[in-house]
């Protein structure tokens, strides 16, 4: 039986421009609902109810013909983001129409939730929110999220990325790589103006952001195994939004 998915996106090909798979070709599908409303989120869209009229409820096969009507052959990669896409527990369908198309996946999620079909993706990235969102991510919860990938023997397909945009959040991700160590681990740049149109001024304050998250890392030496990464999408194409 096929399922329905909240979807409020497709787009690409462009590139991945966040954390283990950065630089790389991927289509993207955005689905609507998340379980967070991150204070400073930059896909609040899918949550706040300023685009459900925008929502579509699409099969997996529908959403698989539709990136092929976009991304015709020029892509061999989909990115599933949100909103938090492990609310939907019939994803797989999706997943495994990709695989047998030789498609890989790569899925973004905060890691308050998991699914079964978590092992079957090829680029998992759980993004726990620091203490600047206003979240308070359940560790415990956490704890068992990674434990079914290690069980899986997944590990090595998954990171961990925290967005950081001061020294509160810097420990958070220092308490977060240092509890999963064998985990690779990536600091994400946190954009704290995810409206403005004006991409000079954009830039310029995230690359200073970007230079005093590089000294924070460089001055832990608790982040000795760490990648420091901006949005590299933010950077190119700013705020705008299908890219
Ligand atoms: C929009 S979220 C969707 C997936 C999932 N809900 C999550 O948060 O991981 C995708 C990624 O964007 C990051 N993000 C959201 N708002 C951001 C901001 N203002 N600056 C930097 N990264 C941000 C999130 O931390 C997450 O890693
Ligand atoms: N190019 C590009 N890379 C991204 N990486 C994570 C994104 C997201 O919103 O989840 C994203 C996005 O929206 N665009
Ligand atoms: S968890 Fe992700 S999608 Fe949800 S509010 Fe936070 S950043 Fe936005
Ligand atoms: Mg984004």
């Amino acid at each position: 039986m096929s399922h329905k998915i909240p979807v409020l996106e497709i787009f690409g090909p462009t590139i991945q421009g966040e954390g283990m798979v950065v630089g790389r070709k991927t289509m993207f599908v955005r689905t609507a609902g998340c379980d967070y409303s991150c204070a400073w989120c930059d896909s609040s869209f899918t949550w706040d109810g300023s685009a459900k009229e925008d929502i579509k409820m699409m099969e997996a096969s529908e959403i698989l013909q539709k990136l092929f009507d976009i991304g015709g052959e020029h892509f061999n990669h989909v990115t599933i983001s949100g909103g938090n896409p492990a609310l939907l527990k019939h994803l797989d369908e999706l997943i495994d129409l990709l695989s047998q198309k030789g498609i890989e996946t790569g899925l973004e999620t905060q890691g308050s939730r998991y699914q079964d079909w978590f092992l079957k993706i090829n680029d998992l990235t759980i993004s726990p929110k620091p203490p600047s969102s206003k979240m308070k991510p359940n560790l415990e919860v956490l704890d068992e999220v990674m434990e079914r990938l290690k069980q899986g023997e997944r590990l090595n397909h998954v990171s961990l990325k925290v967005v950081v945009f001061n020294d509160e959040d810097f420990e958070f991700a220092e308490a977060i790589h240092s509890r999963y160590p064998d985990v690779s681990f990536y600091l994400q740049v946190g954009n704290d103006d995810v409206t403005t149109a004006n991409d000079e001024d954009l830039l310029n304050n995230l690359l200073v952001k970007y230079e005093w998250l590089i000294d924070k890392a460089v001055g832990s030496k608790k982040m000795n195994h760490a990648r420091v990464l901006p949005q590299l999408h933010t950077l190119v194409w700013g705020n705008k939004r299908g890219v």
